[in-house]
């Protein structure tokens, strides 16, 4: 059984101080759950965060991530400094990170292997442009994405991996995905999972939707069959929300 994964995406948001508010004002009303909770916050409070949430079950990841070691990389996070903070999870290939900072198909396949070499679960965002879905072209682009950033890696590493399929049109934009359009390209996706490995490795991969998720609408969401879960950008800052999320 896949367990649902609700994930926070805090993007460009937050001091440490309110990351730190916001975690002592959530951790009770988010801890009867059976989802997973996890947040994805900026690099500068991972570490405070990660000891603000000891003891309780809200997992913490990073946003992004380099896939080399160590180097001459100013500004980058290498995975084995996430993982001497104990850092759970990272987003890789958010389609903000594939068009401001020119994220490729290529560079998302070795975070994903260095990721796993680091025992770090990784969220590879998938997911097509308006002028993509409005030429019907959808099931191409991400057939292409997901073929391309999971090549080489192994059945035991994809099952554990976490798909966020966020539909670029739907980010920040109010626009939601239809549960059924949500649906149909996740399920899409687990069939691009199976022709590329097999029937088990498809069925435990989870799968999130991502792109204007909110209280009103995750329930919706969430009660569609290959849906497990959410990555949420804006709702995941306001407390009141975030813990509605989690408790759909
Ligand atoms: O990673 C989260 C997505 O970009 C969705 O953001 P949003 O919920 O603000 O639309």
């Amino acid at each position: 059984m896949r367990i649902p994964i609700i994930a926070g995406n805090w993007k460009m948001n937050l001091t440490i101080k309110q990351a730190l508010e916001f975690v002592d004002s959530i951790k009770e009303q988010v801890s009867g759950t059976d989802v997973e909770v996890l947040i994805c916050a900026p690099f500068t409070m991972l570490k405070d965060l990660k000891e603000k949430t000891k003891g309780t079950n809200i997992k913490i990841g990073a946003q992004n991530m380099h896939f080399e070691e160590s180097g001459a990389f100013t500004g980058e996070v290498s995975a084995p400094m996430l993982n001497e903070i104990g850092i759970d999870y990272v987003i890789i290939g958010h389609s903000e990170r594939r068009q401001y900072f020119a994220e490729t198909d290529e560079t998302c396949n070795k975070k994903l292997i260095q990721a796993f070499k680091h025992d770090i679960t990784p969220i590879l965002c998938v997911g097509e442009s308006e002028a993509e879905r409005e030429g019907n072209k959808t099931e191409e682009i991400i057939k292409n994405q997901i073929t391309k950033d999971l090549a080489s890696l192994n059945d035991s590493q994809v099952k554990k991996l976490v798909i966020a399929y966020e539909p670029i049109w739907a980010i920040g934009t109010g626009k939601t995905a239809t549960s059924q359009q949500a649906q149909d390209t996740i399920a899409f996706i687990r069939e691009t999972v199976k022709a590329l490995y097999n029937e088990e490795v498809s069925e435990t991969v989870r799968i999130q939707y991502g792109g204007s998720v909110k209280p009103a609408n995750v329930e919706e969401i969430m009660n569609m069959e290959d849906i497990d879960g959410a990555l949420v950008g804006g709702a995941s800052l306001k407390a009141d929300d975030f813990v509605k999320l989690v408790n759909f």
